[in-house]
């Protein structure tokens, strides 16, 4: 079924196997003005802007996925089902939980927690933890190694909610579930990915600490979070 009700390109090997999937559409045309050679734009249905090109000559794309499950969740099942995408890699940003990561910090996602219905209305899966690709995580560490970019390992919180009434829950959730950051996407990504028997992984930048109350501006969240999308980048093939 391509074209899809989100993604208007017609020739299925436009985009490549792996592709990198920011929340932000101003992320990916970032990441393709800044990285890619060879670029060729193959979305731009709601603005959400999808490019493949070439990283030190491999074929890779990044395509944005908005915010929220509900949006990647659309996103990620039409690529992975419909375009036959086999690894999609999220290049996020995060809120930390605690005073022990920095801003601008890279997590890579062990596993993903949350309070979402997602996974269980989708497909009545029932568990509130799912796992990264651990496939593609092994590879991602490598990636930063030989970059020598430091990342922690961590399990995350995937929130329905980015303005809670009552702000200071976030710490229950670092001490009851563990989860050391909070963003709105891995839980409905590593899900799809699991139902549809592909691999998914995501990378993490720290935007802005609740513990500390430290912040970044959106225009370093579009444009300055190179670390993860290097790790990433790696990925091309
Ligand atoms: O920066 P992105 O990738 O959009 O990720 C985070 O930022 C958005 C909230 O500001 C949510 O999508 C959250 O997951
Ligand atoms: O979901 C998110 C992303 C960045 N920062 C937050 O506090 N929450």
């Amino acid at each position: 079924m391509i074209p899809t009700p989100h993604i208007e390109v017609k020739d299925k090997g436009i985009i490549a196997n792996t592709v990198l999937m920011p929340g932000d559409p101003l992320r990916a045309k970032f990441i393709a003005d800044t990285f890619l050679e060879n670029v060729e734009r193959f979305n731009t249905v709601r603005n959400v802007f999808g490019y493949t090109g070439t990283y030190k000559g491999r074929k890779i794309s990044v395509m944005a996925s908005g915010m929220g499950m509900p949006s990647i969740g659309i996103y990620s099942y039409e690529l992975f089902e419909f375009y036959g995408v086999e690894n999609i890699i999220r290049i996020g940003s995060c809120g930390a939980y605690t005073a022990d990561l920095n801003l601008y910090d890279v997590i890579l996602s062990t596993e993903a927690w949350s309070e979402s219905s997602f996974a269980k209305v989708q497909s009545g899966y029932d568990s509130d933890i799912i796992a990264a690709s651990t496939d593609l995580n092994s590879k991602l560490e490598k990636f930063s190694k030989e970059l020598g970019i430091e990342i922690h390992k961590e399990r995350i919180h995937s929130s329905d909610v980015f303005y809670r009434k009552n702000f200071h829950e976030y710490k229950e959730i670092y001490e009851k579930h563990g989860c050391v950051a909070v963003e709105m996407e891995s839980f409905a990504l590593f899900h799809n990915a699991n139902v549809l028997g592909k691999k998914a992984a995501c990378l993490l930048t720290v935007s802005d600490n609740l513990a500390t109350e430290e912040v970044t501006t959106s225009e370093e969240r579009q444009n300055a979070f190179t670390n993860m999308m290097k790790i990433a980048l790696e990925m091309a093939e």
